[in-house]
């Protein structure tokens, strides 16, 4: 894990070592300070001019800070490099993941790997790294320039500060633990928060918008309970090494002031030990804080693999092709589940669609006729049988190809965030004008576009408010055919639509199959009356194929169907 860490760091390793030697010059600078003001005090009490140590004192302190301050915006800069290939790393292969891993995970968990855990990593990578190696550079500096002044005082000393040091040692195992509970904390209430957020009509609709508030408002209050912990455990690691200093400056005080006054000692040597004891503390607290940030960094790094170690889809590119003749589907045999632990979905689906034309499924709920469509798309991969696209197997299509030849309108089909013109053009950018407003008038949305009060240019929401159910699946329709697709996968809208909508998505439907394939899962009696064949479904198996009127006769399930779920008079 240590190894996948240092790999974000090797491209940039060269400005991180500069930063680091920047930082390095800066405590050297910072070191010399103490032994220059030795000088000063010396030169003071030997009546001495004291320009030259006073001029090497101000020409420390000016180096070490802009030195320092160099140092820092290098690791600055670094660290930004570093999460933002690390977001790109984990950005593309998030959106090449299977769907059957997504549908897995989490959208909110997701999210915070993006955002929080790659920030978590800049700060072990550059701050973390480079402060601790500098701190040690200090601490070393120090105790060494201690040495040179009076081996007894670096004994009193070290010996308080490996006290204090083995308590807070004991300390920061309860930090760490604090800390993972704290993040954890605020995971949660994001969780409950977006449950709310995704559900907001419901929420609003059920009228418990007081509950849902007093849930998120209970994470919170146990976010912040951990948050507490981390503070109560932090400070008092904080006041451990306040009091190690303060005592060790006592016992300094105290036994270096016996030294000195049997004339063992000089005066400034004291008053130059006694600095550099202060400086002793930065470094102290900076290797704590690198610690904690080393086990925040690999709890980071470890969801970020958890990502990258899935397998992704081969990236290949998908959109407008040149082939447009319709394809047929041909399902033999086929055998489905979501998973190993799940219930067989499609237990030995056969059926034909010929090119052109269309073709309904139907069947009653939990049927597998949205499972059909996933096979096509090779959202999830068959366990046995055979699915055939244009009379080639789909696991021998190269997937970017089987997609672009496939049109595919989910039942909830999504409105983008962004203007309607965008939506439309989401699946093929390069369409002419031309092109775009043929599938506006195809799919029956000039009216829509008429009424809009900026046309193909109105933001349609960021769940497409603007639209009703009806216009939502048109604009998706639209969107699909802008791909020339060679067959048009259309899960019907359930939602109640009205005269006029039903109307015109059942024209759009009947003249899309004049073109190409069309499949549709069937929610009316107007789309199935219109089907050339119908495709019954029944518990992962297909039960009979026909029109409407040789089912009506021939099936009692399909009559069934028709009389109740298809509004038959
Ligand atoms: N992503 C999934 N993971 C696991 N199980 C699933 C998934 N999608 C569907 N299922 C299960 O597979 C079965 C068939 O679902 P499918 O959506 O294909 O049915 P359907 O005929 O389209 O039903 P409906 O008309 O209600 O949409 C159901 O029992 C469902 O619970």
């Amino acid at each position: 894990m240590v190894k996948e860490l240092l790999a974000y760091v090797r491209p940039h390793r060269k400005i991180l070592i500069l930063g680091g030697l920047l930082g390095l010059i800066g405590s050297a600078a910072g070191l010399a300070m103490p032994l220059l003001a030795k000088y000063v005090v010396d030169a003071f009490g030997a009546g001495h001019s004291m320009g030259a140590p006073l001029l090497g004192l101000v020409v420390a302190v000016v180096i070490g800070a802009i030195v320092s301050a160099g140092g820092n915006y290098l690791m600055e800069r670094t660290g930004e490099g570093i999460v933002l290939s690390a977001r790109r790393r984990l950005v593309d292969r998030m959106l090449r993941l299977r769907v059957a891993d997504v549908d897995r995970l989490k959208p909110g968990d997701l999210l915070s790997r993006v955002t929080g855990d790659t920030t978590l990593l800049r700060a072990v990578l550059t701050n973390g790294i480079v402060e601790s190696v500098s701190a040690a550079f200090m601490l070393v500096g120090a105790i060494v320039m201690m040495a040179t002044m009076d081996g007894v005082l670096l004994l009193v000393t070290l010996l308080v500060v490996v006290l204090i040091g083995g308590l807070v040692a004991l300390i920061m195992p309860r930090i760490q633990r604090a800390q993972t509970q704290a993040q954890e904390a605020v995971g949660e209430m994001g969780a409950v928060l977006d449950r709310a957020l995704q559900a907001y009509r419901t929420v609003k609709a059920s009228g418990v918008e007081e509950r849902e508030i007093a849930v998120v408002g209970d994470a919170a209050v146990r976010a912040r309970d951990r948050g507490l912990q981390v503070a109560g455990w932090t400070s008092l690691a904080g006041v451990a090494t306040y009091m190690a200093v303060q005592i060790a400056f006592l016992c300094v005080l105290a036994v270096g002031g016996a030294r000195v006054s049997s004339g063992v000692l000089e005066v400034s040597s004291l008053v130059a030990f006694l600095l550099y004891l202060f400086y002793l503390v930065p470094p102290i607290g900076q290797l704590v804080q690198g610690g904690v940030q080393l086990q925040q960094g690999l709890a980071a790094m470890k969801r970020i693999k958890e990502i990258e170690d899935l397998p992704a889809e081969p990236a290949e590119p998908t959109g407008v092709h040149d082939d447009a003749q319709p394809v047929g589907v041909r399902f033999e045999d086929v055998v489905f589940r979501y998973g190993e632990d799940r219930p067989i979905v499609h237990q030995g689906v056969s059926f034909e669609v010929p090119p052109g034309g269309l073709t309904a499924l139907v069947g009653p709920s939990g049927a597998g006729k949205s499972t059909v469509f996933a096979l096509l798309e090779r959202f999830y991969e068959h366990q046995s049988g055979r699915i055939l696209v244009g009379g080639r197997d789909i696991r021998e299509w190269p997937l970017g190809e089987l997609r672009g030849a496939l049109g595919y309108v989910e039942q909830d089909a999504p409105v983008l965030a962004g203007t309607l013109r965008e939506n439309l053009l989401f699946a093929a950018p390069d369409v002419t004008e031309d092109e775009l407003l043929r599938a506006v008038t195809r799919t029956r949305l000039d009216d829509l576009v008429e009424r809009l009060p900026e046309g193909l240019e109105t933001a349609v929401g960021h769940r497409g408010v603007l639209l009703s159910g009806g216009e939502r699946q048109r604009v998706a329709i639209a969107r699909a055919l802008l791909r020339k697709p060679r067959l048009l996968l259309l899960d019907e809208a359930t939602s109640q639509l009205d005269a006029v909508n039903e109307l015109r998505l059942r024209e759009v439907i009947s003249e899309v199959a004049r073109e190409t394939t069309v499949l549709v899962i069937a929610h009316r009696l107007s789309t199935v009356t219109n089907a050339d064949r119908i495709v019954v479904m029944e518990g992962g198996g297909v039960r009979a194929v026909g029109t409407h009127a040789s089912l009506v006769g021939a099936d009692e399930l399909y009559r069934e169907l028709a009389a109740t779920q298809f509004l038959v008079s």
